[in-house]
């Protein structure tokens, strides 16, 4: 089988990434796998800024292509906020203090002003390859509690209006067909052969 390598440590979106690679006969290979003990600061203050710098770093490391995401969620009533540092917003990589976090910033807020979107960048970068970025974005809102134990991060909070559920009450493969990821993947393979060449 193939293999993509994730400049990522995140098991939730290492299965994110394994739902969309696997149906393209791709195997999925991240730095729990082959660099643990590799830390890449995200110093970007754009989400672009952060996957490029995992992927050029990472890549430049294994002398390999090299696939990275940053991404995050963007809550309007919040001025967009948790944004870049959603990993962070309560403090270190803590999903359900950062849930928290956003529901209690969010009290009061009636229904239809709790509209928000998760942003996904993915970077390619590669030593024959102009390293390049694609971006996906997924539009929602945010319940009062938790729905479903799928998905990770702020998941159980995000309602697809259109599905009638959470991120979290979806199946790894219904997700990527809707998300943030899947959709700055689907522009990424189409353009991989401008990419590659
Ligand atoms: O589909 C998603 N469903 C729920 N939450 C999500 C999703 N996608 C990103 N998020 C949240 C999780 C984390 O709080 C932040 C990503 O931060 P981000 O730095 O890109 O990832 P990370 O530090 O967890 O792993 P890594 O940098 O090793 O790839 O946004
Ligand atoms: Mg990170």
């Amino acid at each position: 089988m193939k293999q993509v390598v994730i400049a990522t440590k995140n098991k939730g979106k290492a299965k994110d990434f394994e739902a969309i690679f696997k149906p393209l006969n791709y195997e999925v290979i991240t730095m729990l796998d082959i660099a643990n003990d590799m830390e890449i600061e995200e110093t970007g203050t754009t989400f672009e800024e952060n996957a490029v710098l995992k992927a050029e770093t990472l890549s430049k490391a294994l002398g390999k292509l090299v696939i990275a995401d940053d991404s995050g969620l963007e809550v309007d009533a919040l001025g967009g906020e948790p944004g870049v540092y959603s990993a962070r917003y309560a403090g270190d990589h803590d999903d359900e203090a950062n849930i928290q976090k956003v529901l209690v910033n969010l009290e009061g807020v009636p229904d239809e002003k709790r509209t928000a979107r998760f942003v996904c960048v993915i970077a390619i970068s590669g030593p024959d390859i102009k390293t390049k970025t694609f971006r996906g974005t997924c539009e929602g809102t945010i319940l009062h509690e938790k729905r479903g134990s799928n998905g990770f991060g702020y998941d159980p909070i995000f309602y697809v209006p259109e599905l009638g559920k959470t991120m979290a009450e979806l199946t790894p493969e219904q997700k990527g067909a809707i998300s943030h990821r899947g959709n700055a993947i689907r522009k990424l393979t189409e353009e991989l052969p401008n990419v590659l060449k």
